[in-house]
């Protein structure tokens, strides 16, 4: 029996070059125990990706601030705080880099997401003046968000809605925002590219990146084989 999985998508799902890797479409729709996709994009995107994949939207968005399992939405994070620190960024010549009518926060909830090519060390200051806000790099953006969600509570209220212990899970992921799923999984993995945060707090590193790391996972525990 296959374990559930707790799976980041950008830098785990995808290829270096920002694809959905089409190995997800192989490994993921008849995977016979519960896939959750835990990730930093607002809600729509992972519940699209769950659809296509034909599978049930069992869903940890936007670092934790949105968590959807059993036809349930929570929000739990709160986007006042984090409004007011891009709102105060904005004002002193900051820019979110994404152009006109952006897709990156159109539907986003509980978060802002800003662009790895913003002004970081303008933003932290502000943020770090606000003190109730932290600024996460996922190496894809920059997440404003409140310290009280993480992708890890996410999952610990998924299982307990799902009847499974988190530690029943195996989670993959690369980056910073993925240390909390690692340390509420039972086992965690960070793919080659994982940035030295996840690298960290993982059980294991991959010898591969992107899909390709995760990819051998899927297939070895497919295979009844230990990773
Ligand atoms: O939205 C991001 O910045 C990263 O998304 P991820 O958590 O799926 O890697
Ligand atoms: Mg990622």
């Amino acid at each position: 029996m296959v374990p559930p999985l707790a799976l980041d998508i950008d830098g785990t799902l995808t290829t270096p070059d920002g694809r959905l890797d089409a190995r997800v479409f192989e490994l993921l729709p008849d995977w016979e125990a519960p896939v959750v996709l835990a990730t930093g994009k607002a809600f729509p995107y992972p519940v699209a990706l769950a659809g296509f994949l034909g599978r049930d939207a069992t869903v940890i968005a936007e670092n934790g601030g949105v968590v959807h399992v059993d036809d349930e939405t929570t929000i739990l994070g709160d986007p006042a705080s984090a409004r007011a620190v891009v709102e105060t960024f904005l004002e002193r010549g900051g820019d979110l880099g994404w152009g006109g009518d952006e897709t990156v926060n159109r539907w986003r909830e509980t978060e802002v997401a800003v662009s790895v090519d913003a002004d970081e060390a303008l933003l932290r200051e502000i943020a770090a003046a606000a003190g109730d806000v932290e600024v996460v790099d996922t190496g894809y953006a920059f997440h404003v968000k409140s310290p009280d969600v993480s992708k890890g509570e996410g999952l610990a209220r998924v299982a307990e809605a799902l009847d499974l212990d988190p530690d029943e899970f195996v989670a993959v992921g690369d980056s910073e925002n993925d240390v909390s799923t690692f340390e509420v999984a039972g086992d965690s993995y960070a793919v080659a590219n994982a940035d030295e945060a996840a690298t960290a707090a993982a059980d294991v590193v991959l010898e591969t990146g992107y899909m390709d790391g995760t990819a051998a996972v899927l297939e070895a525990l497919r295979a009844g084989r230990e990773p």
